[in-house]
């Protein structure tokens, strides 16, 4: 029977000779904890990024990157576990990556009044 594993307990594995990361989301079937120590040297994308992540929610990572059916396929053999969390702490966990839409939003505020400001400036000349 597989395990099931709190934030706190996957948090412990955090390092190079022990290393779990989270990865899983309602549309892949739920998080679940992997045991990646012995796939460091292997992963096709190196180990800095794997160990970036150790004991923390890496989905939004794995996603990103686009990996393959090839790399969804090996995930199983690392598999620990479910993840027992709520759904809201695992939207705590991504929090940091949504903060960034706040930042464009501003960016393209501040793009939009700089091209204003121009577009006003000729339309006086002129
Ligand atoms: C156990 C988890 C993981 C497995 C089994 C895995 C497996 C793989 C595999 C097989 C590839 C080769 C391309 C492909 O088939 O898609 C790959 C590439 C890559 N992976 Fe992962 N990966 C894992 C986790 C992650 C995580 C958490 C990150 C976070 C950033 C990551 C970043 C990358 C990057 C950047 C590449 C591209 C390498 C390149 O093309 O130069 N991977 N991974």
């Amino acid at each position: 029977m597989s395990k099931t594993l709190t934030l706190a307990e996957v948090a412990a594995h955090d390092r190079e000779e022990d290393c779990y990361l989270i990865i899983g989301n309602e549309r892949t079937g739920g998080a679940k904890v992997y045991d990646v120590t012995k796939y460091l040297d292997e992963h096709p994308g190196g180990d800095a990024v794997l160990l970036e992540l150790a004991g923390k929610y890496a989905d939004d990572m794995f996603e990103d990157i686009g990996h393959s059916m090839n790399a969804r396929q090996q995930l199983k053999e690392f598999l620990v576990g479910t993840l027992d969390a709520t759904e809201e702490e695992l939207q705590a966990l991504r929090a940091p990556a949504h903060t960034g839409n706040g930042d464009s939003f501003l960016l393209v505020a501040v793009a939009g009044a700089l091209v204003a400001a121009v577009g006003g400036y000729f339309v006086f000349m002129a």
